[in-house]
């Protein structure tokens, strides 16, 4: 063995420079492009935290107008698209459905080798406008209900829902809807995040880079604890049970989904930003039992390991009040990161280097058939 030092993961290893957003676990603070995510999510659309991820600054009145005539103007599946989607069994996982459909959107765009970063914004609008699209009615043909058509007067999130189910909720449901999409945007180079940056390196096109993303994010690791804690907590059913399911749970050395971090270790950034959000739903939809058997089990898990909720704790919960099927959670997280995959896409492109670490060889001595 050499005395080269190995991170795993390369946990704490610095790969390089972003300028998208600043994750600060000592300040338990994100920053998108200068802005608190709080701030942001209070105040903001979805749709202008994506101008603002992908062009650095908040649009102005009439860029927001251009991005929304474009967005609105994306919106219908192709045949084929939706042809594809019909034709994926069932027993597919949602994920897989949204990585293959996305596949197949990119080529049928006949500029999808294109790489200048005007057309890397014309596709990323495009995808961003197209993966709603296609989540909504995946969730929707599973159920046995036809297609809803978009909107073209309604914003994005509005739209997201009305596609979902049919009807736009209550604006307390729209609002949590929007506040989740713009705290998932984008964190900085997690695992998603840095294989569609991986990808680009290799002069790959960036809808190649979004597939390769959407596969990383599937994990429960990652974007995959979302629909996870919300299978733990009905497995759980009630908070009197919380604590012997921890126990027995960690006693098996299962990993307690929606729960640890990374990169911060005193807690989650933007969990109270969707806590409040979690909150505004089990009020509106009279849940309390849901919220007690949440609470329950945070508190099991701090008093057993002082190991604190991720953003996907509080996500997973609130999509399922607000009606999506728990198989769906992780493609809602896509529609969202998608922004931050193709803004990190145009940043590694912008300044690329070829990603390619090295490794240190433990196999057998070198050695020759006989
Ligand atoms: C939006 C997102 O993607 S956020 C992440 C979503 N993923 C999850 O919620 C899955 C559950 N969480 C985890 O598996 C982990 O906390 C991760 C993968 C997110 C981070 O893991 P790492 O940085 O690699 O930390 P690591 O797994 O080494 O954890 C350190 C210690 O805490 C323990 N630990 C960390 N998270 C958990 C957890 N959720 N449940 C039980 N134990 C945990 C580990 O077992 C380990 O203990 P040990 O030192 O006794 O072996
Ligand atoms: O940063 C990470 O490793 C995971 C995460 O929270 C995210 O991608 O939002």
């Amino acid at each position: 063995m050499s005395d080269t030092e190995i991170r795993k993961g390369l946990d704490g290893v610095v790969a390089d420079t972003t300028a998208i957003s600043k994750v600060n676990p000592e300040t338990n603070s994100l920053l998108y492009r200068g802005y608190p995510v709080q701030e942001l999510a209070e105040r903001c659309s979805f749709e202008e935290v994506a101008w603002l991820l992908w062009h650095s600054e908040l649009p102005t009145p009439d860029e927001l107008a251009g991005l929304q005539e474009t967005e609105r103007g994306n919106r219908a599946l192709s045949d084929d698209v939706r042809d594809l989607i019909d034709k994926t069994p069932k027993t597919t996982h949602p994920m897989d459905v949204v990585r293959t459909a996305v596949s197949l959107v990119g080529a049928q765009d006949p500029v999808a080798d294109d790489a200048s970063e005007e057309a890397s914004l014309a596709k990323s609008v495009r995808l961003l406008a197209q993966i709603p699209a296609l989540v909504a009615y995946d969730q929707r043909r599973r159920r046995g209900e036809d297609l809803v058509p978009p909107r073209p007067e309604l914003g994005y999130a509005e739209n997201f829902l009305h596609m979902t189910f049919g009807e736009v909720p209550a604006p307390v449901v729209v609002d949590a809807f929007r506040v989740s999409l713009i705290l998932y945007a984008e964190h900085s180079f997690n695992a998603s995040t840095f294989t569609a940056r991986v990808i680009t390196s290799t002069m790959a096109d960036l809808y190649s880079a979004v597939v390769g993303a959407v596969g990383a994010l599937k994990g429960p690791l990652h974007g995959g604890a979302n629909e996870a804690v919300m299978n733990d907590l009905e497995e759980i059913g009630s908070a009197d049970r919380a604590e012997d399911w921890l126990d027995e749970a960690l006693a098996n050395k299962r990993k307690i989904m929606g729960f640890g971090h990374r990169v911060y270790k005193k807690g989650d950034s933007r969990v109270p930003t969707m806590k409040s959000a979690l909150d505004s739903l089990v009020e509106h939809y009279d849940r309390r039992d849901l919220l007690d058997l949440y609470s329950a089990l945070e508190e099991a898990m701090a008093s057993r390991k002082n190991i604190l909720p991720n953003l996907d704790y509080p996500s997973g919960p609130a999509y399922h009040l607000m009606g999506f099927d728990t198989a769906t959670f992780t493609p809602l997280f896509v529609a969202s990161r998608v922004v931050g995959w193709t803004a990190h896409v145009m940043e590694q492109a912008g300044d690329n280097a070829l990603i390619r670490p090295l490794s240190e060889y433990n196999g057998p001595d070198e050695r020759h058939l006989s």
